[in-house]
């Protein structure tokens, strides 16, 4: 296969355990896998790896590194793998763990350079000192930088923040932005955090007892009403949006999405013409048969019925609403659905109680 892209098809059963995947994801840009613990999310990088051996198919952007009569051993694939714990080199500074990868890379496969992942990961005041005198956010940073510096085809990331607390998380991710924007190959990206899945990923594969249960770009697949974690009770849409326009006076701030506009409040004060993602929770939505302004709600859009979905518990509705492209979702009770005679296809209104900027 020489398209651009991954195609991971991997089987392995343990005693009480069967990972059975087959995936196709793009070439670049961040894919979180995302699901319960246990459902298989290491495993399926340990594979790809080649650290756990496996049945299957791998290729990386038109290399194979695993067929029928192929398989890569785990030095031979182009790769880089982060952890949530990070080993640097105690006796070596920062400069000295980044050189490390650098130099026994050859100098012919060196994409990536130093000052290249100095900038990314802002070490450039770090480069003299120890790990020992380095946050743990800090230590991190630089593990990734040193992975980074082996010119990777592909970077595993299983976890990379769960060992840090929250000040720390919240530092980090802007970095992580930084690289899934500059980076042009592909991250695969293991969490459970909703809220950095939320915030960094482009695709999103959704996984549960060794299957994939949904796969796609973040926001279609995380606007499914079907798909197992909109059941869930913090189902949420994402939707990109740029900051348009400032009201001072009662400190809100106007986002404007692709389908129309939402008001929210201006607590990170960005300045207009910012992107930000927009995190709006399914049971923050409500729907109307038409616009009632004499409410408080001040997010009123015009959308359309696109499809309905029962949850498991029982007298709940997931709905999946469009308005512009854009789609939403709203987590209703079964008889407000029966008694509004929503359908496939039905033009409503929909009332946004609350929207947050993904932190
Ligand atoms: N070498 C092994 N031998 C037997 N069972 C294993 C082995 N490795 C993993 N498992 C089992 O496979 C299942 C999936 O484990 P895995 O670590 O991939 O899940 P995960 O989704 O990454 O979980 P978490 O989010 O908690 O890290 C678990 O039930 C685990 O106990």
């Amino acid at each position: 296969m020489n398209e651009p892209g991954i195609l991971a098809r991997v089987a392995i059963g343990f005693d009480r355990f069967r990972l059975d995947v087959d995936l196709q994801l793009p070439g670049n840009g961040v894919t979180a896998l995302f699901g319960h613990s246990g459902c298989g999310k290491t495993t399926l990088l340990r594979c790809i790896a080649g650290l756990q051996e496996c049945a299957g198919h791998l290729y990386v952007n038109g290399d194979v590194w695993q067929d029928g009569t192929t398989c890569l051993p785990v030095h031979q694939r182009p790769l880089a793998y982060v952890f949530q714990e990070t080993s640097l080199f105690p006796h070596l500074s920062v400069n000295g763990n980044l050189n490390f990868g650098y130099r026994r890379t050859p100098a012919a496969q060196r994409r990536i350079h130093p000052q290249q992942v100095i900038d990314w990961l802002g070490l450039s005041h770090l480069l003299d000192r120890r790990p020992e005198r380095l946050s743990g956010g800090e230590r991190q940073r630089v593990a990734i930088a040193r992975a980074l510096l082996t010119s990777p085809r592909l970077l595993l990331m299983d976890e990379p923040l769960s060992a840090l607390d929250q000040a720390s998380k919240r530092d980090i991710l802007p970095y992580l932005e930084t690289l899934r924007d500059s980076l042009d190959i592909p991250i695969i990206y293991v969490s459970h955090s909703a809220a950095e899945v939320a915030r960094l990923a482009d695709n999103i594969v959704m996984m549960d007892q060794g299957r994939v249960v949904a796969e796609g770009g973040l926001q279609e697949t995380l606007a499914r009403p079907d798909q197992p974690f909109a059941l869930e009770h913090d189902a949420a849409v994402i939707v990109p949006a740029i900051i348009r326009e400032r009201d001072l006076q009662w400190h809100l701030c106007r986002a404007e999405f692709e389908g129309g506009s939402l008001w929210l409040r201006d607590d990170r004060q960005s300045e207009t013409g910012t992107r930000v993602r927009l995190q709006i929770l399914a049971r923050d939505v409500s729907i109307a048969l038409a616009a009632n302004h004499e409410q408080s709600i001040q997010n009123l859009l015009p959308a359309r019925v696109m499809d309905m979905a029962a949850e498991h518990r029982p007298g709940m509705t997931t709905v999946r609403l469009q308005a512009g492209k854009t789609s939403f979702l709203s987590r209703i009770t079964s008889r407000s659905a029966h008694q509004l005679g929503l359908s496939p296809g039905m033009e409503v209104c929909l009332q946004i109680k609350s929207v947050a900027i993904v932190e």
